[in-house]
């Protein structure tokens, strides 16, 4: 499959698809700043206006402005309340597994919970609970959006006042005002100097302050708008990415017994039945592997899209501007030339040696994108993954649920066609 570039034509806009990894890399890395990622449709807009769709300086500012949150101080500072959520999930399960006995759980929507709290409390700290909701209005947007995704394009549909089209007005709104509340509480704490900058939220108007004090720095933050798109832009980034990963590993593992073992065993024997701490969780060699295979495996963003904006050359081949370049990382990553003959099968040990020598054509590993818009939150999705699953670990062996069917399936991102059922036991 490597080095083939398929090209179709969608349209009026011309399609190639890019599978070498070595191209996909240049396109991404956008050295010779040839590519621009596609502009968000007014559909994709109802759910987010933040970081991941702005354009050249906008977002180089935004980028900047978010990063701190992600640094590996803030995300030591973030542990407890990952270590709250996990608990919380150990907890409930402990309860319906209480007679020692298996119980089935679909894990799907338990590890959606689970992400929809931790981002909640990074996000939001002490307005945790005002997120939630937020967080769960944004789920019944996406619904809408994927169905009305999949209709026929009638150009002016989404200004006709349908049901659906009302109940996703009426959401937006009831998000914004939500939103407009928890920032208007916590500006008031904030010039009072009674409320911390350390999540997300408290960043991101510390910033804004600075933007509306138009001290001769006016440009430097940015506004309540932005403040509002970089919010729900987390609930997409943060929450239903991780799930996913989260929920695939707990089905690989419930169906390769040996790797669930030696995880569970380096798990105990780094925290026995202690809460995880940041340094143990570094420590976790098999845990990582085991991640980053299913990582491989089950990418959750399958694919990535660019567009060329002038005329240039990639691969030896000539493009015009306005070219749409299709980068399938699923493709990439179950590709035999670039992974070896055992590509579809898991088989961590790959990535015993790091990311760089697991592959022949290295690195080829792009679950979390490349080059300068590589995801923010990788550290953070990696940490929350590691202390939920070390926690599940200490505490239940798994297994399928013969209710279980196979079938990843790519909508947006790669879900559980039929949910994710295993047979949890406690151990303690
Ligand atoms: C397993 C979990 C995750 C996966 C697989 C994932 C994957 C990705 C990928 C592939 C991109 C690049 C998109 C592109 O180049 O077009 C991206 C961007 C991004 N991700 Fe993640 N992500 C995950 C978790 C998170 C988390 C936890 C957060 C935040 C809390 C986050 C925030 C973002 C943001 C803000 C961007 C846009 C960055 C930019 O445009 O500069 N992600 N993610």
């Amino acid at each position: 499959m490597t080095g083939k570039t398929s090209i179709t034509w969608f349209g009026p806009v011309p399609r190639v698809t890019i599978t070498k990894p070595e191209l996909v890399r240049e396109v991404l890395s956008n050295k010779f700043g040839h590519f621009e990622k596609i502009k968000f449709g007014k559909l994709q807009r109802l759910l987010h206006n933040g970081l991941g769709s702005h354009e050249g300086e906008k977002w180089a500012k935004h980028r900047r402005i978010v990063n701190p949150a992600f640094h590996v101080q803030k995300l030591k500072r973030m542990l407890p309340a990952f270590a709250a959520c996990c608990t919380d999930l150990v907890k409930r399960w402990e309860g319906l597994a209480a007679d020692g006995q298996p119980h089935e759980v679909d894990v799907w929507p338990e590890m959606q919970n689970l992400t929809g709290d931790v981002i909640s409390r990074a996000a939001f700290g002490s307005s945790y609970l005002e997120g939630r909701r937020i967080f769960q209005l944004q789920g019944e947007q996406v619904q809408l959006v994927v169905q009305a995704m999949q209709k026929i394009h009638i150009p002016g549909y989404l200004y006709l006042p349908t049901k659906t089209n009302r109940r996703m007005k009426q959401i937006a709104s009831e998000i914004e005002g939500l939103l407009k509340g928890i920032i208007a509480k916590r500006e008031n704490a904030l010039r009072t100097g009674r409320a911390s900058s350390d999540d997300l939220l408290g960043l991101l108007l510390e910033s804004n302050m600075e933007h509306c004090r138009g001290d001769g720095n006016a440009k430097a933050g940015i506004t309540t708008d932005d403040v509002i798109g970089e919010c729900k832009l987390f609930y997409f980034a943060g929450m239903e990415t991780t799930s996913v990963l989260l929920t695939w590993t707990m089905i690989v593992l419930s169906m390769h017994p040996e790797w669930q073992d030696r995880a569970r065993d380096e798990v105990l024997s780094v925290f026995g039945s202690r809460t995880p701490d940041y340094e143990g969780l570094s420590r976790l060699r098999i845990v990582t592997m085991v991640l980053y295979e299913v990582l491989r495996l089950y990418t959750p963003l399958t694919s990535l899209q660019r567009q060329t904006y002038k005329p240039m050359e990639l691969g030896g081949v000539r493009y015009p501007a306005g070219v749409m370049l299709m980068l399938p990382l699923l493709c990439v990553h179950h590709d035999k030339d670039v992974w070896g003959p055992d590509a579809s099968e898991f088989r961590p040990q790959r990535f015993a040696e790091g990311i760089s020598k697991a592959s022949k054509d290295s690195p080829a590993f792009f679950p979390f994108g490349w080059g300068p818009r590589i995801c923010i939150g990788q550290n953070f999705a990696l940490l929350e993954a590691k202390m939920g699953l070390a926690m599940i670990l200490q505490c239940f062996a798994f297994e399928l649920s013969p209710a279980y069917t196979h079938a990843p399936f790519a909508l947006g991102l790669l879900q559980p066609e039929h949910g994710a059922q295993v047979m949890l036991t406690r151990l303690r």
